[in-house]
């Protein structure tokens, strides 16, 4: 029977530390950090994600502000908001839920991210800073992932690890987090040839492809430990919405470990969100915010690690 990785109760555990950083700041005398959430238009699953997000900040005392924008904002009026929170001290972590309406060119707001307020990690000085093993913030779900696999597996050195997806948010970052852990990484995806062969081999497999129920129970070896990424909504016979991964959950129980879906990474994303927003209000609090080791040794990130990034 499989272990079940309850992403749940390490979110908590992660928060607790973070409410820990946050008195220890407040204590010391600097303001709470504040964290600023961007959301364009209605999507139903984004609404769902920010009420977390500001629901989480309540819990840990970090500060949260909203900023809810009609589907038709223009792109100007968008990049005007971001330059102007860029150059709001009391605001240290600024976010802009992806996905944003077509009409909005993604890649220029999320340059357009101060790097060092950019606590999704999703800024390119940051994206270079994490393929270099330099620092730097690293996006919230990857950084989950790894404290997932590192809470069943403490020293990936040398593990065969395949991701499933190349994602910019996900599937590279995850890859280059598990190389500075020492693990040898297949990426993979949904057009690579013998798939199941490839992850047949895995002592831990990814799966970030955004493909529902992908990966099947042949597909796994006895013992492997599986994280699911995905989360796809689906319709019910009974008219009702259920939540689907990227893992044929019903036939994996022969593997060591897995993440469920709902419950499994999806709150980890959100508690390092806040973890992030805290590291990035310390570098601003006590200035050095280019150095390499900024967050290296921030006990949020430490926690599940072991240690900062390799610099190897
Ligand atoms: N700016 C960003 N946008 C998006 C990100 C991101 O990291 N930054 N990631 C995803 C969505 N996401 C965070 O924003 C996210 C996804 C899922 C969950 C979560 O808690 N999922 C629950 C189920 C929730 C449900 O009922 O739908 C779970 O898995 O248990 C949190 C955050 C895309 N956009």
């Amino acid at each position: 029977m499989a272990e079940i990785i309850d992403g749940r109760a390490i979110a908590r555990q992660l928060d607790e530390t973070t409410k820990a950083e946050v008195d220890a700041l407040v204590e010391a005398g600097h303001p709470a950090p504040g964290l600023t959430v961007i959301l364009v238009g209605e999507d139903p699953a984004s609404e769902v994600y920010v009420r977390r997000k500001i629901k989480a900040c309540e819990k840990v005392g970090i500060k949260s502000t909203e900023h809810r924008l009609p589907a038709d904002t223009s792109q100007d009026d968008l990049l005007a908001l971001i330059d102007t929170l860029n150059k709001d001290s009391a605001v240290h972590g600024i976010l802009c839920q992806v996905p944003l309406p077509d009409h909005i060119d993604t890649r220029l707001v999320l340059r357009s991210i101060s790097p060092e307020k950019d606590v999704d990690g999703f800024h390119p000085v940051n994206v270079g800073r994490l393929s270099t093993g330099t620092g730097g913030i690293v996006p919230c779900t990857p950084l989950g992932v790894m404290m997932l696999i590192h809470s069943v597996i403490p020293d990936l050195t040398g593990k065969d690890v395949v991701v499933i997806g190349k994602s910019n948010i996900v599937g590279k970052p995850v890859a280059n987090l598990l190389l500075d852990a020492e693990a040898t990484v297949t990426v993979t995806h949904i057009y690579t040839h013998g798939l199941p062969e490839i992850c047949r081999k895995a002592d831990v497999i990814v799966a970030a492809a955004g493909a529902p129920e992908l990966v099947k129970g042949h597909w796994v070896k006895d013992g492997a430990v599986l994280i699911d990424v995905g989360i796809t909504r689906q319709e019910t016979e009974d008219g009702k919405t259920k939540l689907v991964g990227d893992i044929k959950f019903d036939e994996v129980q022969h593997a060591a470990a897995v993440t469920p879906v709902p419950g499994g990474v999806g709150p980890m994303t959100i508690a390092c969100l806040l973890a992030n927003t805290v590291q990035a209000a310390r570098a601003a609090m006590v200035g050095n915010s280019s150095s390499d080791s900024d967050y290296a040794d921030a006990p949020s990130r430490t926690m599940f690690t072991g240690s900062g990034n390799n610099p190897n």
